[in-house]
């Protein structure tokens, strides 16, 4: 048993959006992800951060299940969202990817219109009564994406043909427009220039309000930034899981301190 496990006297959980509780993944005979235990906050930006192939992104994609493309991967433990373990049978990961959105490192709008690439989820999942509500969906989904503003003359033109600062809130668009509880974001500004990169992390700071918010990122700078608690990841553990400032200011493990001091990385 590692020593981050987290009895459940130990936090609310009246706060806990997403619980893992013994989580480990393999790949074939890699093991990536060793035993982890988590409570994440609702309402709150999670970071996860740690040096390269450590395992952030493998524990990122075990919340909504997109490990569960990958032949060679498998999970073991539980994820709980809000009490209910997602790795259930009776779980459809489709429904389950409507409620815990992702964004990747790289935009990928699909080769649609504006309009389309944020009414095409809405309108698989059934959630517009008609065209005015689809509408009405689009647009505010733009609106939470900070990109309606931009984009609310040319709503036809291609997703493809946008800058890729846009392209990339374009897909956090797509990602809230299911009305998702969590959002996941792996890297979202890797592939965007400074300006970009200030409009998302400004835009992460406002979905906040509106979701539970978990971030791989590799930039420390970024993590202090943009969220309130941040996990420690090395060598697929979990080593240290805090509030931000504590994990910068005060870090307890010593892995932790010379990967944030620039030591390992
Ligand atoms: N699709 C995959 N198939 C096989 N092994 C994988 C796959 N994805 C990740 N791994 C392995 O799992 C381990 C953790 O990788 P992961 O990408 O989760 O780390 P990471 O911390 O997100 O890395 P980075 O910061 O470089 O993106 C690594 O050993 C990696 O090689």
């Amino acid at each position: 048993m590692n020593d981050m496990r987290l009895s459940e006297r130990d936090v609310d959980m009246t706060d806990v959006k997403i619980a893992a509780r013994g989580v480990q993944v393999f790949y074939g005979d890699n093991h990536a992800i060793k035993d982890v235990d988590v409570n994440i906050v609702d309402k709150t930006v999670t970071a996860f951060i740690g040096p390269s192939g450590c395992g952030k992104s493998t524990f990122l994609r075990c919340i909504n299940r997109m490990n569960d493309t990958i032949p060679i991967a498998r999970v073991e433990g539980e994820i709980l969202i809000d009490a209910e373990d997602i790795y259930d049978r009776r779980v459809d990961p489709v429904q389950l990817r409507a409620k815990v959105g992702m964004v990747f490192q790289k935009p990928n709008p699909f080769p649609k219109s504006i309009y389309d690439n944020v009414a095409y989820g809405p309108k698989i999942h059934g959630l517009a009564k008609d065209k005015a509500d689809l509408d009405a969906i689009v647009e505010d989904s733009l609106r939470k994406a900070a990109l309606w503003d931009e984009v609310k003359d040319r709503l036809d033109a291609a997703g493809t043909g946008l800058s890729g600062g846009q392209q990339q809130r374009l897909c956090i668009a797509r990602a809230v427009a299911t009305s998702p509880e969590i959002l996941l974001m792996d890297e979202p500004c890797s592939a965007l220039d400074p300006i970009a990169t200030d409009q998302v992390e400004n835009l992460i700071h406002d979905l906040r309000r509106n979701f539970s918010v978990v971030i791989v990122t590799h930039s420390m700078s970024q993590a202090s930034r943009v969220s309130q608690k941040t996990a420690y990841f090395h060598l697929g553990e979990l080593v240290e899981y805090d509030d931000t400032a504590e994990i910068f200011t005060n870090p307890k493990d010593e892995r932790t301190e010379n990967y944030i001091t620039g030591r390992i990385g």
